[in-house]
């Protein structure tokens, strides 16, 4: 963990490099991926099983589970959890679900008819996370935007570390309904849905989330297939003051870090005694948890603790990390909120603590990381449309507008494109 001071001479610098740290979180793992895309697309379902054997333990018939299996294993999810998920999908449905947008219809002054459609994608691959931890949490973020949309055929990976699957994943699948599922994960699952095998026929558009191979895997076959984001490793930044109880901001940065080694948490405070109070409750409650092995890693690694004088200096710094969560855990949140360009998601006040929204709040938490908040948004709706535009023009319309048409072909120097105007307008 670095401890970093705005007042300290060399403070840009030692920021500067923490940030490119940043930027590189995600290219490390590039030729690893690349020979496995290769290798799947080369050698397809005999490859994945290689792959699948040597990182997951597992080597199964057919990748295919079987809708038996999936009753089996979903009816031993404890009730108690079958009911959160209920919970979960309703309130990210509610909120999803207003995200529909509206097509544009309309003629304009000439006489032309313009318009615009949303339509669903047909196809598309949704990963979910299943290395260190499970995610059914993850599967209903990713399924039930698709399903809102209207996507027809929803095919989802996710790895079976040793054979084995938590229940709660495949009851979340029951409760989103999806149905076509692979226990393939990591690069291979990705090669697997962007190229297809021959037991897995490919898919359109990749989205979900996972650790740094599936988020090369999936920024390497962008253009094959569309992909929501880079929704890699975690990050949280927590902007509070010293009128927080340490102990909150402390599990606030650690359940960001227990994700991945390669994870990260940023504290940014303008108190350096309320820093410390911090840093001290992350040490004792990092020797509790027992995703401690993890979370140490990713919090001596990748964790920082920045002390402003000001907390209007945090501003600039958060659009610069662009991280995928802040928290705002100040008195008046909107304020600081409204300055903010970069970031995925924003988690406001004493009372929001991300985990909420990781669950149950409703919008999505499958979110850009490693900087790309500073161009991308976290998983919507809008991920699984598309927009088509229609154009309509009458006689009367094709010679109003026409003539400027055929003005800017010839600029071009392309005389069809004139010719197939002109000769509409006799
Ligand atoms: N940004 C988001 O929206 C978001 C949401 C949820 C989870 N996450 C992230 O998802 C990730 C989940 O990671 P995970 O590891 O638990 O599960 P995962 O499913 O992402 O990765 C597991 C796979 O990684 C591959 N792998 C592991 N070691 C490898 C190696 N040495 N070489 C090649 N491939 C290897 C294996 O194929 C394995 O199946 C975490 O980083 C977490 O922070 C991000
Ligand atoms: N924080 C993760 C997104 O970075 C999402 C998640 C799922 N389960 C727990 N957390
Ligand atoms: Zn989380």
């Amino acid at each position: 963990m670095q401890l970093l001071k705005t007042t300290d001479q060399n403070f840009s610098n030692q920021f500067q490099a923490f940030v490119n740290e940043r930027r590189e979180a995600t290219v490390d793992v590039s030729g690893t991926v690349k020979e496995i895309i290769a290798d799947v697309k080369a050698r397809g379902d005999a490859a994945v099983k290689e792959y699948t054997t040597r990182f997951d333990r597992y080597s199964p018939e057919s990748f295919r589970l079987s809708d038996t299996f999936v009753t089996q294993q979903a009816a031993q999810c404890p009730q108690e959890v079958k009911v959160a998920l209920e919970v979960a999908a309703e309130r990210i449905t509610a909120f999803h679900q207003k995200q529909l947008p509206q097509n544009i219809a309309y003629t304009d002054e000439v006489g032309v008819k313009l318009g615009l459609n949303w339509v669903a994608l047909t196809t598309v691959g949704i990963y979910v996370p299943g290395g260190r931890a499970s995610y059914p949490s993850s599967l209903l973020m990713n399924a039930l935007p698709a399903k809102i949309a209207g996507v027809e055929r929803i095919v989802m990976t996710v790895p079976m570390p040793s054979g084995e699957i938590n229940p709660a994943v495949l009851a979340a699948a029951q409760v989103a309904g999806v149905t076509e599922i692979y226990s393939i994960g990591g690069a291979q699952a990705i090669a697997a849905l962007a190229y297809g095998t021959e037991s897995l026929a490919p898919v359109d558009k990749i989205v979900g989330p996972g650790n740094a191979y599936v988020a090369e895997a999936k920024r390497q076959v962008f253009g094959r297939v569309g992909i929501d984001s880079i929704a890699g490793p975690s990050e949280i930044l927590v902007v509070a003051d010293d009128q927080n109880h340490p102990e909150w901001i402390a599990w606030d940065l650690l359940s960001q870090a227990e994700h991945d080694p390669s994870a990260q948490s940023i504290l940014i405070t303008d108190s350096e005694t309320f820093a410390q109070a911090v840093i001290t409750a992350v040490e004792q409650i990092l020797k509790t948890l027992s995703t401690q092995a993890v979370a140490s890693k990713s919090w001596e690694n990748h964790g920082a603790v920045i002390v402003v004088s000001d907390l209007a200096e945090s501003i600039p710094l958060l659009n610069q990390l662009a991280p995928e969560h802040v928290e705002l855990c100040v008195d008046e949140p909107q304020q600081l909120a409204n300055q903010i360009r970069c970031a995925g998601s924003m988690f406001l006040g004493r009372h929001t603590p991300e985990a909420i929204g990781d669950y149950v709040g409703g919008p999505n938490h499958v979110l850009p990381t490693a900087r790309s908040a500073r161009f991308a948004s976290g998983l919507s709706v809008y991920d699984f449309m598309k927009r088509i535009t229609s154009l309509q023009c009458d006689e009367q319309a094709l010679q109003t507008i026409g003539k400027a048409a055929i003005s800017l072909a010839q600029a071009e120097g392309l005389p069809a494109h004139a010719g197939s105007v002109a000769v509409r307008l006799g």
